[in-house]
């Protein structure tokens, strides 16, 4: 994506305040074929905004910029265009797991579904979704095809929220704070699985998350985000090593480390910007 411009028009604003409301502004970003990259930043720094603009969820938003997939601009193609992408081509994962499954579905429906919508028949798809669900670590994968949402932990639903995403064979995995709602072990297990799967299909995966420490046996390469804007982009060791933007330098200083000593205080991202007489090169 070229100077992606993120805004909620003037007529949508609810609370006082005239003209749009910009709430990314002139990102660009770009992603190779099997490539992991991590976009982090705080709470309400523009993450999802920029990831859920791709696939241009938010009917209600401008989008300015370009936004180009395999050599085709995705700002303003057809319904048409867009619904042959999504899900296929790239696909999406959120952060609850808990909600992204629709409870009185069978878990072999919901992971057949995107090869049903394109027609594929009805043996093979599932036959495809056992395989997935297998492949995600899933036990008894063709028992379980049967079985319902509320029969599974917060873990197993994502794995099965993955092998739904993953089905159709995307290009390009968008994935949310996959991980957020986990405990920190199933967390693991699914990051592991992610990188993976990313190996083996030769899978580009754009994972979103305000947590920086995860990222470095994720990721190949960080984007950081602040309030809206791209502030810092390279590869996973050379932004732990040399982060250069003060945000940046805040979050690795906030990493809790096996090798410090118990009594040094983490740093926050506010002794940061406070150091830097609270420049957010804005
Ligand atoms: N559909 C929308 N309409 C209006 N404003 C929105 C919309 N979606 C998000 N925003 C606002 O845009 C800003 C960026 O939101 P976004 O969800 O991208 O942040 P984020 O970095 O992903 O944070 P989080 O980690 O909390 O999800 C926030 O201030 C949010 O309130």
């Amino acid at each position: 994506m070229a100077n992606l411009t993120v805004s909620l028009p003037e007529r949508q604003r609810t609370i006082t305040g005239s003209g749009d409301l910009t709430l990314v502004e002139g990102l660009s970003l770009d992603i190779r074929p099997g490539e992991r990259l991590a976009l982090v930043g705080e709470s309400g720094s523009g993450k999802s905004l920029t990831a859920r603009s791709i696939l241009q969820l938010d009917p209600a938003l401008k989008l300015e910029g370009s936004i180009t997939w395999k050599g085709c601009e995705l700002l303003g193609a057809s319904r048409r265009v867009l619904q042959k992408v999504r899900g296929a081509e790239i696909s999406m994962i959120f952060q609850d797991p808990m909600t992204a499954l629709n409870p009185v579905l069978t878990i072999g429906e919901q992971v057949a579904e995107p090869l049903l919508v394109r027609g594929v028949p009805r043996r093979k798809a599932y036959a495809r979704a056992v395989e997935m669900l297998d492949r995600l670590g899933v036990p008894k994968a063709k028992e379980r095809m049967r079985a319902y949402p509320g029969q599974f932990s917060g873990g197993m639903r994502q794995r099965v929220v993955m092998a739904a995403a993953l089905v159709a064979q995307p290009q390009l995995l968008i994935a949310d704070e996959p991980t957020t709602a986990l405990d920190v072990r199933v967390q693991e297990q699914v990051l592991d699985l992610l990188e993976e799967q990313s190996r083996e299909l030769n899978l580009a995966v754009l994972f979103i998350t305000h947590d920086l420490a995860i990222v470095a046996g994720l990721a190949q390469r960080v984007a950081v985000m602040f309030r809206g804007r791209l502030v810092e982009e390279k590869p996973v060791d050379e932004l732990f090593d040399h982060p250069d933007h003060p945000y940046t330098q805040g979050l690795i200083g906030s990493i809790p480390r096996i090798d410090l000593d118990p009594d040094t205080r983490l740093t926050t991202v506010e002794d940061y910007l406070v150091l830097q007489g609270g420049a957010h090169h804005e």
